[in-house]
């Protein structure tokens, strides 16, 4: 496709400072494409979203997002960093890799979101007869739609990856965490668990059903290897200490720049695996939570302990141990305001 010279592209070229572009254009920006000096293609498709495309044979196809909540700061910055240090080719490339920036609104606003949850929205969820469209449900479908292309443009027998970077709302016992998306009974791969692990991410949550997250829909649509991964706590820019992430920004830049990365013999036992026990949705105006704000995810209840309650409904600890993840009260009716987990082993459903 040929384009016409925006009047950003020199800037770009010379600061590689896309996510101020992005801030800048919150709804949307004029497409454009430019080759730097190593070869790489770059293809701006839009706003928040910038392809490259190295001049060499590639074998990998990776996406990595971030921003999908606009608050969640660090992985936008290692992407800042990284998208930098690409076009300003102190970085170079042996694959191919799309990164995107969510919600650019939601960014400047300082928000996990304007009007709606843009990871609720994915997997079609952002077309529904009788419910109004919104920026966010039309960005889900231009994301979708993205997706699609890159992963379709991609070489014959490319293997496909699509990280969505996040950090949550509470603190963590496990401070970095991956929800492995459910995969319809096919089997986990160790090769993903050891590539996370060398991120500094040794938990693992493993989901039991379909959901409409960025991460579900690249695996279930694409059969990309897809995960959410939680980073950290929610930071607002400038406040992240950036070192707590450099085991993933180092992953990462190995994976874009290397043929092939060789990872940590795989050892169970450097893993914490849970499986997901149970799905909590809020249903009611009157929702709440008997526990305090800090009290971190991962945190266990004792078999009859009072988890949440949802109108008249009370949510009791059905087995000792189970314990929370994402509590969040203020969710829209009829979405998740709490999952649970159990602890589970390495078995015969991982190869
Ligand atoms: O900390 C929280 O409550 C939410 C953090 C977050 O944004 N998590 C993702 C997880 C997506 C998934 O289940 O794969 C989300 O809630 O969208
Ligand atoms: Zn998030």
């Amino acid at each position: 496709m040929s384009y016409s010279t925006p009047s950003y592209l020199e800037e770009l070229k010379s600061t590689g400072d896309f996510l101020t572009l992005t801030r800048n254009n919150e709804f949307s920006l004029e497409p454009c494409a430019f080759t730097l000096a190593n070869g790489t293609d770059v293809t701006v498709h839009d706003t928040g979203i910038i392809e490259f495309q190295p001049a060499q044979q590639t074998n990998k196809d990776i996406v990595l997002s971030s921003a999908v909540h606009g608050n969640e700061t660090a992985p936008i910055e290692i992407c800042d960093q990284l998208i930098k240090s690409i076009i300003t080719e102190q970085l170079s490339l042996k694959q191919r890799v799309l990164f995107i920036y969510g919600n650019p609104k939601s960014i400047n606003i300082g928000k996990r979101f304007v009007d709606e949850n843009l990871n609720r929205l994915f997997n079609g969820h952002h077309t529904v007869e009788g419910i109004a469209s919104n920026p966010e449900r039309v960005r889900a479908k231009l994301l979708e739609d993205v997706v699609t292309d890159f992963f379709a443009r991609g070489n014959q027998g490319s293997e496909r990856f699509h990280y969505d970077l996040h950090t949550a709302i509470r603190g963590s016992k496990n401070e970095k965490f991956a929800v492995y998306p459910f995969l319809h009974g096919k089997p986990w791969k160790k090769s993903q668990l050891q590539f996370l692990l060398s991120c500094g991410v040794n938990t693992v949550l493993m989901m039991k059903s379909a959901a409409t997250t960025f991460s579900y829909y690249s695996s279930f649509v694409h059969g990309a290897d897809s995960f959410t991964v939680e980073l950290g706590q929610v930071k607002p820019f400038g406040e992240n200490d950036m070192s707590r992430f450099e085991k993933t920004k180092q992953t990462l830049i190995a994976l874009i720049s290397q043929e092939s990365v060789e990872y940590k013999e795989f050892n169970a036992d450097d893993f914490e695996l849970f499986s997901v026990y149970r799905t909590i949705n809020r249903t009611c105006e009157d929702f709440s939570f008997p526990f305090a704000d800090d009290v971190e995810n991962f945190t266990g209840f004792a078999k009859g302990e009072l988890m949440a309650t949802d109108g008249q409904t009370r949510y009791e600890a059905e087995v000792d141990g189970e314990a929370i993840i994402f509590p969040n009260a203020d969710v829209a009716l009829g979405q998740r305001a709490l999952l649970t987990v159990i602890p589970m082993q390495v078995d015969s459903n991982f190869i």
